[in-house]
This record gives C-alpha cells, sequence and structure tokens, in this order.
C-alpha cells in the first residue's frame, strides 16, 4: 500500500476570466508538475473528496456525505462530458465499511458530479478516465453543514479503507480555499431561485449560460469595491495550509462554521475536501507534507492553492 495525496483549488473561471499572463503561466507550470508526479505514482485507485455546487446535488435531499458507484459529469463552465470510471465493487466494499465505521453516507448508483470533482481529475490526469476512480462528495456550498470533526472521520474511515487495499492510491481533495463566488443562499431567496436550489437538475442551455455569465462577471469586480462579497484572505488560506502541511488536524475539530463563512467567504468550507483528504492520509501512519503553491487570484475568485503529502 503507499498513499500519495494532492489537495487543490478549482476554479470554473480558468481560461474564462484570466489573471495575467504570468500567473496563468505560474499555475499551468505548477499543474503540469503535479500531473507529472502522478503519471510517475501510477496510481491503481484515485479517492476524490469533491464539493458540488447545485448541479448533482440538491435541498430536495440534500446529504452531507455521498459516495457514487457511478457518475457522470454535468459539463459545467469549459469541463470534460462524460462518465467516470468507477469500479463498483469496490465502492460498494468502501461504502460498507464507512457505515461500519459509524459514519452515514449516502450511496449514490447514478450521480452527476460538477466542475468540482472534474475539472481536478482532468488537470491531473488529463481525463475523466485515465484511472479507476471513486468519487466522494461532501457537502460545501449547501448549509447547514455537519462538523468539521464528523468530516475528520468520514476521511480517516475512508484512510483505514484503502490502507487495507494492496494497491498505490492517490488520494485528492478539491475546492477552496477561501471565496465566496456568486452562489445562492436558499435563506432569503426569492421563489425562483428556491425553486432551483430545491430542484434545479438538468437547467436548460439558457439558464446554465446565464448562470455561467453571472460567475465571469462576478470575476471581473471581485476584490474591487464594486464587489460585496467578502474579499478572499490569503492570511487565512496560509494558516490553514500549514495546520495540515504540520499534521496538527486535531485543530480542525474547533473550526467554527459561522467564522469561516464571515472572515474567508461561504465557499471557503471547500476546505471540508482537504481535511477529508488529509484524514485518510493521516489514517494510514505518519505523512509528511509540502505545500506546492499558493496565490490570491481575484480573477479566478479563489485563494488558489496547491499541496502534496505522502505516507512516510
Ligand atoms: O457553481 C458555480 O457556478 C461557480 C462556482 C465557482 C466559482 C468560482 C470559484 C469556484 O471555486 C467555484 O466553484
Ligand atoms: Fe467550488
Amino acid at each position: 500500500m503507499t498513499i500519495k495525496l494532492k489537495c487543490l483549488s478549482h476554479t470554473p473561471l480558468r481560461g474564462l476570466n484570466d489573471p495575467g499572463a504570468d500567473v496563468v503561466r505560474e499555475v499551468d507550470d505548477v499543474l503540469s508538475r503535479m500531473r507529472a508526479e502522478v503519471e510517475a505514482f501510477d496510481p491503481e485507485l484515485i479517492v476524490v473528496f469533491a464539493p458540488d455546487h447545485y448541479n448533482g446535488l440538491f435541498y430536495d435531499l440534500m446529504p452531507q456525505f455521498v459516495i457514487a458507484t457511478a457518475a457522470e459529469s454535468v459539463a459545467d463552465y469549459n469541463t470534460l462530458p462524460g462518465p467516470l470510471s468507477i469500479p463498483k465493487e469496490l465502492a460498494m466494499d468502501m461504502t460498507r465499511f464507512i457505515l461500519d465505521s459509524d459514519i452515514d453516507i449516502a450511496l449514490s448508483h447514478r450521480l452527476q458530479v460538477d466542475h468540482g470533482c472534474t475539472q481536478t481529475l482532468e488537470e491531473l490526469t488529463g481525463s475523466l478516465t485515465r484511472y479507476p476512480v471513486i468519487p466522494i462528495i461532501i457537502n460545501s456550498v449547501a448549509p447547514p453543514f455537519g462538523p468539521y470533526r464528523r468530516v475528520r472521520k468520514l476521511g480517516e474511515a475512508v484512510g483505514r479503507f484503502i490502507a487495507g487495499l494492496d494497491k498505490r492510491v492517490l488520494v485528492l481533495g478539491t475546492g477552496g480555499l477561501s471565496h465566496e463566488p456568486p452562489v445562492p443562499l436558499i435563506a432569503d431567496a426569492p421563489q425562483e431561485v428556491a425553486n432551483f436550489l430545491i430542484a434545479g437538475r438538468n437547467p436548460t442551455p439558457e439558464a446554465r449560460a446565464q448562470r455561467q455569465a453571472r460567475t465571469i462577471a462576478t470575476g471581473k469586480v471581485f476584490g474591487t469595491p464594486d464587489c460585496p462579497l467578502t474579499p478572499l484572505n490569503p492570511e487565512w488560506d496560509r494558516a490553514f495550509i500549514n495546520t495540515l502541511v504540520e499534521g496538527r488536524l486535531d485543530k480542525v475539530d474547533q473550526f467554527d462554521i459561522q467564522e469561516i463563512s464571515k472572515t474567508a467567504g461561504r465557499s471557503t468550507h471547500e476546505i471540508r475536501t482537504w481535511v477529508a483528504a488529509f484524514a485518510a492520509l493521516s489514517a494510514a501512519g505518519p505523512y509528511a507534507a509540502r505545500n506546492d503553491y499558493y496565490r490570491p487570484i481575484n480573477e479566478w475568485i479563489a485563494g488558489y492553492g496547491v499541496v502534496s503529502a505522502e505516507t512516510l
């Protein structure tokens, strides 16, 4: 058993509302390095902890955790369409193991996943099907959220399961860091928006285009006085990265959900996927981690970070 980890931000605005060429090149370079490392590792299984942004999961039945035995990309923004290559029996074994570990997780035999899952897979492997992958969606965008300690416990259960496999496993966390894109909140939403958040699956092409245009327009003003959304918080991001890299995972149990939303932005909770990924790695033994990259990028509405780790 060998386990490697990569956690990185995603942003659907990459390629649609780019920062200056120097920054784009910097990120391209770090992603090519990460992709080369994945290629060299040649994982026999990828476990990706990812959020959903009201593309696959809605308030008609909003789970905190979901594991999928089959999933298809909704191909939002510029992301790839098509099914993921999920080993069904192994995903079922993992589900049973997680449930036996006292963690309630929903099971989907037909999940729709969005850029939150697929962008990172594509960036690190070049496709959605290059390696067998088990997606685990962690609610990070649709409040209320369960406490961070529950996310850590989920990650640890997954880590114990993969530690028992005789396989090279790559664990991914995708999302964050500090950011607040214009994703609506159900509290106080007008009826039409609430209807979408409750049951907005398979929107019309026009509705999807409108949503994407709104995000791009926000990217153009994000971080300026013209934008009312919570700005990026590099200090918060760097402290969070250090917490994980230095192996102080127990600190996340004290994370205050409201406080994080206020100081770093509502979608910062996508870091729950990083917490789960690091918890999985930690359950397999001591690890070494490094911070590969960090930069706050307003054009992408992203405190953009990349971190790698592996068991010692
Ligand atoms: O769900 C959307 O439409 C947009 C999501 C988004 C926007 C900007 C940065 C991100 O990390 C996102 O997930
Ligand atoms: Fe996101």
